[in-house]
């Protein structure tokens, strides 16, 4: 059945109500109809080749040719009924995708403002990676880089950013025995890295506060570091019997140049925010007392720039060097594994539990 000219009169004011821009090709579509549907077919002088605005509506109309008036009205009103459902439905989506995501246990994750901000939120452990935390980051990674959220944020909850890898993780030994431990290890961190290096959206770190070993080295695979002037930066492997990961072995020389790399990387030398901006680590750093003001106010108007964009910049940008990166990673990741099975990893974090020793 045709749409009656009440239904019509509705649509067109529904138009008007629509809480999404539908874009320009639908509202010529829109305006194409609508002409058709109240003066028949287009009956104006082409306009000129340079208005192109008026040039562009007139060929909607007139592509119309000879449409019917009452197909025209219904074709209005079912377009109109389209653009509502789908409007309806995406901020139903949006209203959901705003409320923190339930299923993780170790982070928190928010949607806002089309930015996924993945939270660590140990705090009272210094955000200290476990495994299960590795875990839910490779998950909240898979989700964000579906999700319709154009930018990922890394964050952590209360005073540090992270601690690194909780020393934890090397204390409870299956009963396979350390060296199945180490392996297990070692295939973990080699997928955790490898989602960075292959994740499609840019990804920005703000380090509100320290961050120690792996929390450090991966930052090599983001897109942007913004830091607290209260955070520092600590890569102390030489102290703990271990070896770089995240890339850093190839990410920190390319960054820093080689001399400053090997001080953090072999030497343990701890960075200020401030130095690790000069080493070109860190992309900007904040005071601490403005610093969630000042880098969220950026990055809300960074993520309204355009998604395809962005995404193309950085594949382009990354894919030069994907597959280095990922031969990188089996590499550090193979070497790791026997790092953890030395007396010297083992007794550094014996030192760490029993209190002799802490960075
Ligand atoms: C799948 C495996 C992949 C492996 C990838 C390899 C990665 C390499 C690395 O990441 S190396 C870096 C490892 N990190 C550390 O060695 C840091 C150890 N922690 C410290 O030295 C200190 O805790 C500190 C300097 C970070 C903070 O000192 P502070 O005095 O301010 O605080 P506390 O020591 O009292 O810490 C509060 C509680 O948090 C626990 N904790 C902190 N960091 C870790 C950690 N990395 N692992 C386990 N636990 C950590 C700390 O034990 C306190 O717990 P408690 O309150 O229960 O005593």
């Amino acid at each position: 059945m045709g749409a009656c000219q009440k239904d019509f009169e509705s649509a067109v004011n529904q138009v008007k109500l629509l809480k999404k821009d539908p874009g320009n090709e639908v509202k010529l579509k829109l305006y194409a109809l609508y002409k058709q549907a109240t003066e028949g077919p287009c009956n104006t002088p082409k306009p000129g080749l340079f208005d192109l605005i008026n040039k562009a509506k007139w060929d909607a109309w007139n592509a119309l040719g000879n449409l019917p008036k009452e197909t025209a009205r219904q074709n209005y009103v079912d377009l109109v009924s389209g653009l509502r459902s789908s409007s309806d439905s995406s901020s139903q989506v949006k209203s959901e995708a705003d409320k923190k995501r339930a299923g993780y246990d170790t982070l928190v994750i928010t949607s806002e403002d089309c930015i996924t901000k993945i939270m660590l939120n140990r705090p009272a452990k210094k955000n200290a990676l476990t495994t299960q935390m590795y875990r839910e980051i490779m998950l909240a990674l898979e989700a964000a880089s579906k999700d319709d959220s154009t930018i990922t944020v890394f964050t952590g909850n209360g005073d540090y950013y992270s601690s690194g890898n909780d020393l934890t993780n090397f204390t409870d030994i299956p009963p396979g025995g350390i060296e199945e431990k180490a392996k297990n290890s070692a295939i973990l961190l080699r997928d955790f890295v490898d989602c960075f290096i292959d994740f499609p959206k840019p990804l920005v770190a703000v380090v509100n506060g320290p961050a120690v070993g792996i929390a450090v080295t991966i930052l090599g695979l983001f897109d942007l570091v913004y830091a607290s002037d209260r955070a520092t930066f600590h890569t102390p492997f030489s102290h703990l019997g271990q070896t770089p990961e995240g890339c850093s072995s190839y990410t920190f020389p390319k960054i820093m140049g080689p001399a400053k790399a090997v001080e953090m990387l072999i030497f343990g030398k701890k960075l200020t925010a401030g130095e690790a901006y000069a080493q070109g680590l860190v992309t900007e750093v904040f005071p601490d007392s403005t610093f969630q003001k000042e880098v969220w106010t950026r990055l809300k108007a960074y993520s309204k720039l355009s998604q395809n964009a962005m995404h193309i910049s950085k594949q382009i940008i990354r894919n030069h060097e994907k597959e280095k990166l990922h031969a990188i990673n089996a590499e550090e990741s193979r070497i790791l594994q026997e790092r953890w099975l030395s007396d010297e990893c083992m007794n550094a974090v014996m030192d760490f539990f029993s209190r002799k020793a802490k960075l």
